[in-house]
């Protein structure tokens, strides 16, 4: 039977009545069915490669074809009652519900046995880092440094420790323009990435699941990583047109060598979690079915151990190399604002964006 003008129009209300956030790609395709059912085939213009948000609702709309406008009707209506049933009915803990008891929107904090406990809490978006996850990154860490604990570890809520920066950060334009944006961007990676340098405490990356971008250079400024056995760790940073951040250009070739640097983080392999343990980036790897019960134990005996003693001596074998690290991560931040604004870089995160290219 077909959708009637009623039945679109209470889909349209149902629709602003949604309590869940049904994501980007539903979204696109709501939008495209709606200009489809009232407007017809796509009649504007196609907007600009730096104009990211329209340009994927354009594509969306477009690749409608002619479909009539009764059929986007019925498959609009259907969408939507669909999207209202699976929904309403989801279990999934929402990200974010523990704002009032965390006081974090995109993480999870607790201190526990000696352990401070930052887990990234955006598993839909595969823990994707947003601007506020960046934020909130840094306060927890500035938060953890000055508390009880003896150690810090992160971790990730979901299949996934983290996809790295999440890429919409690319589609909040301000007036200034993408110039401005790419400024900005800079500082306040630049920022982040010192919080991790100058982390006074032991830190420890509990690698639950497979790891991108940022969320992998970042673990060469960690004291100890540990990971199961299905995490991943890949850095396709020429792929996206950028290049590599989180002091990796310093640390990575450190660690593992310039060869096996280069293969990650110029021609972006991405590794097992053993041959991560075998380049030295991976302290330790653990069965996914053991993972959660072996690296708890492991860590609440470490922080029973002196806590000034873990950190002093942290302090001794870090400190020759921070002025370093802070001129690396200035040098790379710099290097960066340049990238984001070529089209090497706007292109492939154009792609992302508009579903044509998936890592
Ligand atoms: C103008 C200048 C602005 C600059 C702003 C920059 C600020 C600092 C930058 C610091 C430098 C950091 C660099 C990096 O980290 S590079 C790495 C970036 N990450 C990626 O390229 C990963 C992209 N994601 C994927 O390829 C896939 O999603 C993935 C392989 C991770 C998983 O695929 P799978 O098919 O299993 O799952 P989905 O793709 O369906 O994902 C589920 C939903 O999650 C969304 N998602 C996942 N990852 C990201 C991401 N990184 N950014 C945005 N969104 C992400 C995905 O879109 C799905 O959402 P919907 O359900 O809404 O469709």
């Amino acid at each position: 039977m077909r959708a009637s003008q009623k039945d679109f129009e209470n889909a349209m209300n149902q629709v602003k009545l949604l309590k869940k956030d049904p994501g980007n790609e539903v979204k696109l395709k709501l939008y495209a069915l709606f200009k489809q059912a009232t407007e017809g085939p796509c009649n504007m213009p196609k907007p600009g490669v730096f104009d990211f948000v329209n340009k994927a609702k354009w594509d969306a709309w477009n690749a409608l074809g002619s479909l009539p406008k009764e059929t986007a009707r019925h498959n609009y209506v259907d969408l939507v009652s669909s999207l209202s049933s699976s929904l309403e009915s989801s279990s999934q803990v929402e990200p974010g519900a523990d704002k009032k008891s965390t006081g974090y929107e995109t993480l999870m904090m607790t201190l526990e046995d000696g352990i401070t406990k930052i887990v990234f809490n955006r598993p839909t978006k595969k823990n994707a880092i947003n601007t506020k996850m960046y934020d909130e990154i840094m306060r927890a860490l500035k938060a953890a440094s000055k508390d009880d604990s003896s150690l810090t570890v992160l971790t990730g809520n979901g299949d996934y420790y983290s996809s790295g920066n999440d890429l919409t950060n690319f589609t909040d334009i301000p007036p200034g323009g993408v110039e401005e944006k790419a400024k900005n961007s800079a500082i306040l990676l630049r920022e982040f990435v010192d919080c991790f340098i100058d982390f006074p405490k032991p830190l420890i990356a509990a690698v639950n699941g497979p790891a991108v971008g940022i969320s992998v250079t970042l673990l060469g400024l960690f004291d100890a990583v540990f990971a199961s056995d299905r995490a991943t760790f890949h850095t396709p940073f020429s792929h996206l047109g950028q290049t590599p951040e989180g002091c990796s250009s310093y640390t990575f070739p450190k660690i593992m060598g310039p060869a096996k640097a280069t293969e990650m983080l110029v021609f972006g392999k991405k590794l097992t979690a053993r041959e991560a343990c075998t380049n030295g980036l991976v302290t330790e790897v653990f069965p996914d079915s053991t993972f959660q019960k072996e690296v708890w134990t492991r860590l609440k005996a470490f922080a029973k151990l002196p806590p000034n003693a873990m950190r002093i001596s942290k302090e001794v074998m870090r400190n020759s190399e921070k002025e370093k690290l802070h001129a690396v991560n200035a040098e790379e931040c710099s290097v960066l604002q340049g990238r984001w604004l070529s089209d090497e870089c706007l292109n492939a995160v154009s792609n992302f964006l508009s579903r044509k290219a998936r890592l």
